[in-house]
This record gives C-alpha cells, sequence and structure tokens, in this order.
C-alpha cells in the first residue's frame, strides 16, 4: 500500500556503484544520518562483485544493470525508480534529488550540506567541493582543466571542481539537464545545461573522502575514457549553441 502523501519524503538519494561492495554498506549509513533523508537507491551498475546484495543488506532500495552501462545511465536508472516511487506516493511529486557516489564511505554523511540551499530555492543545483584527499591522486589536471574550460567558454562560470560527482538538483535542475551526457560526460553536461537554462548553481565544500584515481595504467585508461566523454559532452553543446544562436540582422 502507498506510504500517505504527508509521510513522503522531499529529496531522494541515488548512488551509481560498480565493483562497490567494500564501500557500499558504509556509504549508505553515511547517508542514512542526513536529517531528513528517505528513500536511499542503489543502482549495481553491471557490478562483478556482491555490491547489489550488500547494497539491499543495508536497507536501499536496489535496481541491477545485467551489464555495465557507465555512470550516466546508472544515474538515469535512479531517476527511473525514482518516478516509481513517486507513482506510489513513497517519494514527494516535487521532491529533490541527490547524487552520491558509492565510495564515500562515512564521510557521505557531509553531502548533506548539499540539500538545505535546494530545499530552501536558493539553488537548483548544488555542487560538493572537496578538500585535499588523505591519499595523492596521479592526474595532471589534463580532464579538469578541459572540463573547466568548456564549462566556462559555454556558460562564463568557472566552477572550481568540475568533475565532482556529489550534485542536489531540484525538479526544475533535473527538467534542465536530462537526458544526461553519456558516460563520464555527465557531470560537465549537467552544468552546461543546467545554467543554459538560466537556473542557479552553487559549490558548497563538503568534507568528503573518496578512492582516489592513481597512477597506473588502469587509472590512465579511466582518465582517457574521461577525457573523451568530456570532450564530446562539450561538443554537443557547443553545436546546440551553434543552432540556437539568435541570428543578426
Ligand atoms: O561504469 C561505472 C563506473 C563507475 N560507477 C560509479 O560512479 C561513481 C564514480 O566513479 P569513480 O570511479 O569513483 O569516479 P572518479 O574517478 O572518482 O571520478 C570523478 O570524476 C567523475 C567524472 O569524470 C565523477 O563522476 C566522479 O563523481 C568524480 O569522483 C562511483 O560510485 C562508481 O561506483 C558506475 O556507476 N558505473
Ligand atoms: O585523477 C583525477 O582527478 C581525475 O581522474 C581527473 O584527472 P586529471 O588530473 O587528468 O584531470
Amino acid at each position: 500500500m502507498p506510504r500517505p502523501a504527508s509521510r513522503a519524503v522531499p529529496f531522494v538519494v541515488v548512488i551509481p556503484a560498480k565493483d562497490e561492495a567494500a564501500r557500499i554498506a558504509a556509504t549508505i549509513r553515511g547517508v542514512r544520518r542526513i536529517r531528513g533523508v528517505g528513500e536511499i537507491v542503489v543502482v549495481d551498475d553491471g557490478s562483478s562483485d556482491s555490491t547489489a546484495r550488500v547494497a539491499a543488506g543495508a536497507g536501499a532500495e536496489v535496481v541491477r544493470h545485467a551489464r555495465n552501462h557507465g555512470k550516466a545511465d546508472a544515474l538515469m536508472s535512479g531517476l527511473g525508480r525514482m518516478a516509481g516511487l513517486q507513482r506510489v506516493g513513497r517519494v514527494h511529486p516535487g521532491a529533490a534529488v541527490l547524487f552520491v557516489d558509492a565510495d564515500l564511505e562515512g564521510s557521505a554523511q557531509e553531502v548533506g550540506a548539499l540539500v538545505g540551499p535546494v530545499l530552501a530555492g536558493a539553488a537548483d543545483l548544488t555542487i560538493a567541493t572537496l578538500p585535499p584527499q588523505r591519499t595523492a591522486g596521479g592526474g595532471r589536471g589534463l580532464v579538469v582543466g578541459l572540463a573547466r574550460r568548456g564549462i566556462e567558454e559555454l556558460t562564463g562560470w568557472s566552477p572550481v571542481q568540475p568533475l565532482s560527482g556529489m550534485r542536489c538538483l531540484s525538479p526544475a535542475a533535473l527538467a534542465a539537464a536530462t537526458p544526461f551526457a553519456r558516460g563520464w560526460g555527465v557531470e560537465v553536461g549537467m552544468t552546461v545545461d543546467v545554467l543554459r537554462a538560466g537556473l542557479t548553481v552553487q559549490e558548497v565544500p563538503c568534507d568528503l573522502h573518496h578512492r582516489v584515481t592513481g597512477r597506473d595504467w588502469r587509472a590512465q585508461l579511466h582518465r582517457a575514457a574521461q577525457y573523451r566523454d568530456v570532450a564530446l559532452a562539450l561538443a554537443v553543446r557547443r553545436l546546440h549553441g551553434l543552432r540556437h544562436r539568435p541570428t543578426s540582422t
């Protein structure tokens, strides 16, 4: 039976997860400590480990991809489940969504700082910025630089951490940002689309700690995929901007 609408929650947590069995339970416990949290949806994006079983055991709603589709599709599947929960009255029809990576463990609680400005109507999209991490990363800033310069070129706004995936979106921001750019282009595409819709974006410092990408060949392959997806998301939006440019007389 659907729960009464008065108990419907004002925001839903969506956690995309690929092979996160070692971290997902701690991350779910972390977000459960956020004030006002209701439904927590974990999307197991074709994991080869026990991510789905562990997440279900920790009390999350679990959506499973039979094979790996990439982060953007995992987030879209989470939104699909959120719509289902709205239809049965378990989630408020005008609920916000909070995207949280699966590898934050206990620090995930700090993502709660993103919710207030969106529920209060002060921002449509809030994005977490992270402090220096305990382990040094192995990147040279190529992907981050591409993303930051691209967003600035297309919108005039220069984000501190353009790739950060911890984000809270109002219903208006969700409408402007979906369907998402594919794979690792999701954050850059979302930021550009929300700003171009005339909505407000705000970066919020959060004391978050995650698994940093290292220096081995797998890490460099990961960065190459990030670079490709960010470049594609920007190229599509550049074209869109050209097509919709007002013609001068
Ligand atoms: O095919 C995949 C790969 C990853 N994930 C999940 O997506 C999240 C982010 O993945 P991760 O490997 O931790 O990404 P990072 O290398 O840390 O990437 C950074 O940059 C990405 C954009 O390139 C953002 O999405 C991330 O939030 C940001 O932390 C995690 O929960 C993963 O389990 C999927 O759902 N499907
Ligand atoms: O390690 C990182 O911060 C990301 O994979 C991005 O890589 P980058 O340092 O090349 O921007």
